[in-house]
């Protein structure tokens, strides 16, 4: 494993990344044996704000970062990188819609996926964050067609690490004890958070969620709500969208991609589709159940689909097949 990475995090002078730089910096992310170069990126008009974050990074006095670069120039931070975090994007807040969104940042991810075309290392991992975050990253992945789909994906582990809350605060007991939950597509009200094939330990064994909870209705109903709607919630009491939460499932995913995943568990990521699981249509980020080791991830397979599954997965598939349409239609504008 190198000794050495460089990281960008775009996006950098936002509410996400104040909350991210320490744990990547500090070494909580990639280990303390990595020396890593971080490159912040963010617009012009944010660079005096971003060179306030480089003040406080500096005095942070960490023994793993071995340099920091902040620029608005997306040559200089996308050359040579072996991680992109893309954070920047604008967020949603009260009254407006997703589409809204996808408007405003389509144009930032079909900049960056070209970006990586043209300038960072073909084994880039990408983590997409802003949103829409799974149609950003394809829109990222379809301009960037030089480096394989796989390394392409899109952050659906806050919405994991929701349900794994809701489940251990439900039954009282650690959120270490609940295992395989799944998050199935997109990172919106839409996903579907499956608790079917998720244990809990109780004592030395580990039970089926749906057994220990033996409440159906709420597994099905509210349990599933909360989680669709826990963005909007947040949104809702904050007027800003999650951060903390937020920076702290970019740092579980990107662990667990670069580390690899506990042994007899999975997570959820939003990944590239090819057409050939579990029904999901081909060319979509869609989230499924991976598991991750030194060759990469792979997707869980033959996890049984009953029939109130199937519907919620395809509902959400289907809002993809939606945004991609209107995500293609940017990209056939010339700039
Ligand atoms: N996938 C998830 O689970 C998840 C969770 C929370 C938030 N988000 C999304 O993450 C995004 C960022 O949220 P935030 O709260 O940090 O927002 P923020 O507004 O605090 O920060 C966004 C930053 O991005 C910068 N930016 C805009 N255009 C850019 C560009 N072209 N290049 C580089 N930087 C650019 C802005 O200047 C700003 O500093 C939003 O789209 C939000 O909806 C996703
Ligand atoms: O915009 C939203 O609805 C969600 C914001 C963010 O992605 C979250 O899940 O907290």
């Amino acid at each position: 494993m190198t000794d050495q990475l460089k990281v960008l995090v775009t996006g950098a002078a936002g509410q996400i990344a104040y909350s991210l730089l320490y744990s990547i910096a500090n070494g909580d992310v990639f280990g303390k044996n990595v020396s890593v170069s971080l490159i912040l990126l963010d617009i012009e008009m944010m660079q005096e704000a971003l060179g306030g974050v480089v003040l406080e990074l500096q005095d942070c006095a960490l023994p793993n970062l071995k340099k920091i670069t902040a620029t608005c120039n997306v040559q200089e931070a996308f050359t040579d990188i072996d991680y992109a975090v893309l954070v920047g994007a604008m967020p949603r807040r009260q009254g407006m819609e997703r589409k809204d969104l996808l408007k405003a940042n389509a144009k930032i991810f079909k900049e960056q996926g070209k970006a990586l075309e043209n300038y960072a290392k073909k084994s880039v991992k990408v983590l997409v964050v802003g949103n829409p975050a799974n149609t950003n990253c394809l829109i990222a992945a379809t301009c960037a067609p030089s480096i394989s789909k796989e390394n392409f994906t899109c952050l659906t582990r806050l919405d994991h690490n929701r349900a794994k809350a809701q489940i251990a605060t439900r039954l009282e007991v650690a959120t270490s004890a609940v295992r395989n939950v799944i998050i199935w597509g997109n990172h919106s009200s839409t996903q579907y958070p499956d608790v079917r094939h998720a244990t809990v330990s109780v004592g030395d064994e580990a039970k089926p969620v749906p057994l220990v909870v033996k409440d159906d209705a709420w597994l099905n109903g509210d349990f599933i709500t909360t989680v669709q709607k826990r963005g909007a919630a947040i949104i809702a009491a904050r007027k800003l969208s999650s951060a903390m939460s937020a920076a702290k499932a970019i740092c579980d995913h990107l662990r667990d991609w670069h580390f690899g995943t506990p042994k007899g568990e999975w997570t959820s990521m939003g990944i590239y589709s090819n057409g050939s699981n579990y029904g999901v249509p081909e060319n979509l980020i869609y989230s499924m159940p991976v598991k991750i080791d030194e060759n990469g991830y792979t997707i869980v397979d033959g996890l049984e689909i009953d029939d109130r599954s199937r519907v919620r997965m395809d509902a959400t598939a289907n809002e993809l097949l939606e945004e991609r349409n209107e995500a293609m239609k940017f990209l056939s504008q010339s700039d």
